[in-house]
């Protein structure tokens, strides 16, 4: 009998004494080689099955495992949700598998699309909220001013009450957060930044950097707003006389975000503005790139695609062009910028009140540096973009505030002073902001379960206040709702609106938008050094189309004729 011991063969014999095979012949040896490649494919071909069988299994319980998480996410949690609403009498449209009401939302977008794209071209309304939130008015029509509707994984309740928004707006409870999805699946934008976190994370971050931006602080830097705009001021001048005959047609927006773009970068980055502009144009890229990317899925974040390549490139490049400035910055002086505030903030973000906060100094860092850009940078650009078409649609309101500008600044620079005494620039502002507010919802997520009125709004629901809808409703602002009337504001938000929290361009109460001062005096610089110098009317160009995507945009941008005064 042979045995195969340690890859030699030998023969058991007697009492079980081994013989090594090397005594045998020829013909023996050529049997036992025969023998031992037979047995090694065998074994051979056997391991690599029971591989292949371990792999399946593995493939097979991967795809149970994974069938069973999103039969979760996609099913079950958002049926039991639903239902706990259902049950207190809030209806909404049935969801579809997987998808929820993301088609139906889709087809009721374009088909209001096609319907106002077909309407006389060149009419200019400003009750675009209709076809722009189609689905919304649809929804609220059907199923009341509170209603539910899913967006696949992500079920939303939305709330037009107004007894029901103030309660909202004025709740302090940290069980009242931003949307989680905002810091996963937006995670390259947003991080756990000031605008994406919640609980005691939010509650560092806000008291380190609102302060900064309070009113006092602003004034300082009307300054540098003023350097940014008069280097705008400049160029238009430069480009009206190439162009001759004294009007140059600009596309309006583009310039407004670079110059937006601008004054956040001196803001943050103080002496290093210009590597801060160089991060803030790839955090554009970015943007650009992400906002192609559907949202309240983390899980397709990971995988290798053209589109996550580019983003995690991008992501890792912003990321270590800011800690260069800040480890520049911290072998230099100190400044008195947003970036220096944001640094003290991180020495401090161990814990909160004694709750650890588990984020790392850098990612601090890095995260607020792109908050502050995301939520100062598009918004403030749009608002002067929209102000500057209103002005040109109503010469009567641009000669209103031409003379109110001349009056006060005497052709010099604006001081906060003077910024303050501009009522006329701040109704024109306030009514633009009313009309077309750049942000579309204000989003919160009942982190717990949480009470509004006799509304128990269960664990895990996205809340949404669409802004337009409130700050266009004839019930609240009478019937020239839909009217450009910056005299409504005369005497204050307060006199403007029947019930004045419906006013919430910059959100409302503890999370409201905390650059609202910055933005309301970098606003006023804008309108007050352009228009002392230049004045506008329409483009034939120009095409009405205010679109969401992410801030309320002009789709076709705004190209209007600038003539020099
Ligand atoms: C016209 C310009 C702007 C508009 C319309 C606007 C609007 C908003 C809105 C709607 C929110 C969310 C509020 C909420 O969730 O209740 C917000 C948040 C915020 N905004 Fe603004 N914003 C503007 C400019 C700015 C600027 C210039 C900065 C910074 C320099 C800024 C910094 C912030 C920050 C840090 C938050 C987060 C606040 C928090 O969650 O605690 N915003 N903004």
């Amino acid at each position: 009998m042979y045995l195969i011991s340690g890859g030699l063969p030998v023969k058991l014999i007697g009492n079980n004494t081994l013989l090594t095979s090397n005594i045998y012949s020829d013909k023996s040896r050529k049997k036992v080689n025969n023998f031992r490649s037979n047995y090694k494919g065998k074994k051979a071909s056997e391991t690599m099955e029971q591989l292949k069988i371990s792999f399946l299994s593995a493939v097979l319980g991967g795809i149970v495992l994974l069938f069973l998480h999103l039969y979760n996410v996609f099913v079950t949690k958002p049926k039991a949700i639903r239902s706990r609403l259902e049950k207190q009498g809030i209806r909404g449209p049935s969801p579809s598998f997987l998808l929820g009401n993301i088609s139906e939302i889709k087809r009721i977008q374009h088909e209001e699309a096609s319907r106002a794209a077909q309407q006389e071209v060149g009419m200019i309304s400003h009750n675009w909220s209709p076809t722009a939130f189609a689905y919304l008015e649809k929804y609220k029509n059907d199923y009341g001013p509170i209603f539910m509707y899913s967006a696949g994984s992500i079920q939303v309740i939305c709330i037009t009450q107004m007894d029901l928004v103030k309660e909202i707006n004025q709740c302090t409870s940290l069980s009242l957060g931003k949307p989680s999805y905002l810091s996963k699946d937006r995670g390259p934008l947003l991080g756990q930044g000031i605008l994406a976190s919640s609980g005691p994370l939010w509650a560092h971050q806000r008291k380190v950097i609102a302060p900064e931006l309070y009113l006092e602080k602003v004034k300082g830097m009307v300054n540098l707003m003023g350097d940014s705009t008069l280097s705008l001021v400049k160029d238009w001048e430069s480009r009206i006389e190439t162009e001759g005959e004294g009007v140059a047609e600009i596309s309006v927006d583009t310039d407004m975000k670079s110059l937006a773009a601008d004054v956040i970068s001196r803001a943050c980055f103080g002496s290093s503005y210009s590597k801060g502009q160089e991060i803030f144009s790839k955090f554009g890229s970015l943007l650009e790139v992400m906002s192609k990317e559907p949202v309240g899925v983390p899980a397709l974040r990971y995988l290798p695609t053209k589109n996550n390549r580019e983003i995690w490139r991008l992501e890792k490049e912003i990321n270590s062009m800011i800690l260069q400035v800040v480890k520049e910055r911290c072998e230099s002086s100190c400044e008195k910028d947003l970036l220096q505030m944001i640094l003290e903030g991180a020495k401090s973000c161990g814990d909160y009140n004694g709750v650890p906060l588990n984020v790392s100094c850098d990612k601090f860092i890095v995260d607020n540096c792109k908050n502050i850009y995301f939520a100062g940078h598009e918004t403030s650009a749009i608002t002067a973009s929209w102000s500057f078409l209103l002005l040109a649609l109503y010469p009567e309101w641009q000669d209103r505030v031409r003379t109110e500008v001349l009056r006060i600044c005497k052709g010099n620079r604006p001081n906060s002073e003077m910024l303050r005494s501009m009522k006329t620039v701040t109704m024109v502002i306030q009514e633009t902001l009313r009309l077309y507010p750049p942000a579309g919802f204000v989003f919160r997520e009942a982190l717990d379960d949480i009470n509004f009125k006799d509304i128990v709004i269960p664990k895990g629901m996205g809340i949404q206040v669409p802004i337009p809808i409130l700050q266009h409703n004839p019930d609240l602002w009478g019937p020239d709702a839909h009217d450009f009337n910056p005299e409504r504001f005369a005497n204050g938000i307060i006199g403007a609106c029947k019930i004045p929290q419906a006013y919430m361009p910059f959100g409302a109460g503890p999370r409201a938008c905390a650059g609202q001062h910055f933005a309301m005096a970098e606003l006023k610089v804008i309108l007050s050094l352009i228009l002392s110098k230049f004045s506008f009317s329409l483009s034939p160009k120009y095409r009405h189309s205010p679109v969401v995507r992410v801030n309320i945009v002009p789709q076709h941008g705004i190209t209007l004729h600038v003539k020099r005064i």
